[in-house]
């Protein structure tokens, strides 16, 4: 297919959904994770793995959840007209359920002497399991087409539509975390200063083991001690809270959302890690509940891209629509809209616009 243009772009998006993944997309979901770059540990290029996650996730879309634990909720963004999947996202209810997460937490230790009359600052990355307890936001990889499009944002950002209309299965506390820097041979010059002198493979290799083996091994094979930055190679050094390339974009836009560069980052490429409470992010803010009329898409009003979403927990869907409101607040959708959402003139639906303000990046300065 040849390369939407601006004007057939919102056109191409009307007929795209965000929906649970079901085994018919596996062999979509196995080219996502194979084209992801980089690759993921959390979107691992294996088959058996793929179904599992497919199994675990529709388990968790029909199961009764009281609290968060180990759910996968995997999501994909279709064109069902087309009988196309175009991308691929995840929701880990807690990031560490059965295993700890693993990151590098940053810290600050004082090396003083009165005697010799020194006081330094040392920098330290100090393996913390602090993040265990939050609801991880992962596993995103998209078609390239769609990079830079609405149907970016909206199979990043619908997650939170679903997230905040069932919060008891989420912890209240959001983190996401991006792939750290690779130089231009894909290299990732922290793990050449780190992790590389533990197990002699490169990182690509040990990216992979960590996405299809269980990670037990990080706890086995890791150092156990604080790393003192001056010790590392100035490469690695500038690696730390960096995040990939290709992902400058999608760290902007969740930094948007109001999530905040946190103290923590990951083991491996020292890529950051974002988090919030969830009350803080602005599509949490900004949803709106509106019960649906219908009415001719030619007759819809202009107004702003809004994400809508319907109440249905296994049956969620979410698109990208003008939040176009009657004077008494009813959300005005075309027939085909609602049909895509699988709701009747009447139903309630959630909406958030999909423009954010502005990025403000900074570093948490409190326990985040
Ligand atoms: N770059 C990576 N593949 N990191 C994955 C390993 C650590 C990860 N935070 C976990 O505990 O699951």
């Amino acid at each position: 297919m040849s390369e939407p243009t601006a004007a057939t772009q919102e056109g191409a998006l009307r007929m795209l959904v965000i929906r649970p993944v079901t085994m018919a997309d596996l062999p979509a979901l196995e080219q996502l994770a194979e084209h992801a770059v980089p690759r993921l540990t959390n979107l691992p290029a294996n088959r058996e793995r793929l179904e599992e996650r497919i199994v675990r996730s529709e388990a968790a879309f029909n199961g009764e959840v009281d609290y968060p634990g180990d759910e996968h909720y995997t999501f994909v963004l279709a064109d069902d007209a087309r009988g196309e999947v175009l991308g691929t996202a995840t929701i880990r209810a807690q990031a560490g359920a059965n295993e700890a997460y693993y990151t590098y937490r940053q810290e600050t230790l004082i090396h003083a002497s009165q005697q010799l009359n020194v006081r330094r600052e040392v920098q330290t990355l100090a393996l913390s399991h602090e993040v265990s307890d939050a609801t991880l936001l992962c596993a995103f990889s998209l078609n390239p087409r769609y990079k830079g499009t609405s149907a970016e944002s909206l199979l990043r950002r619908a997650r939170l539509m679903f997230i905040a209309q069932y919060p008891e299965r989420f912890s209240r506390i959001l983190a996401v975390a991006f792939p750290g820097y690779l130089d231009a041979r894909s290299e990732s010059p922290f793990w050449e200063s780190v992790g590389r002198h533990f197990f002699a493979r490169s990182f690509q290799e040990i990216n992979h083991i960590a996405g299809v083996r269980s990670k037990s091994f990080i706890a086995e094979v890791m150092p156990q001690f604080p790393l003192y930055l001056p010790l590392l190679t100035p490469q690695a050094r500038a690696a730390i809270g960096r995040e990939h390339p290709a992902h400058e974009e999608a760290l902007e836009e969740m930094l948007a959302e109001g999530f905040v560069r946190s103290r923590h980052v990951d083991i491996f490429d020292a890529g950051p890690i974002v988090k919030t409470e969830r009350e803080r992010l602005e599509s949490f803010r900004s949803a709106a509940w509106h019960p649906v009329r219908l009415r001719p898409e030619h007759t819809l009003p202009d107004a702003e891209p809004a994400m809508i979403a319907n109440q249905k927990l296994g049956g969620f869907r979410c698109i990208v629509a003008r939040y176009a409101l009657s004077p008494t607040g009813q959300l005005m959708l075309s027939p085909e809209h609602a049909k895509q959402l699988g709701v009747e003139e009447g139903r309630a639906v959630l909406a958030a616009p999909l423009t954010l303000p502005s990025a403000v990046d900074a570093l948490d300065e409190g326990e985040m």
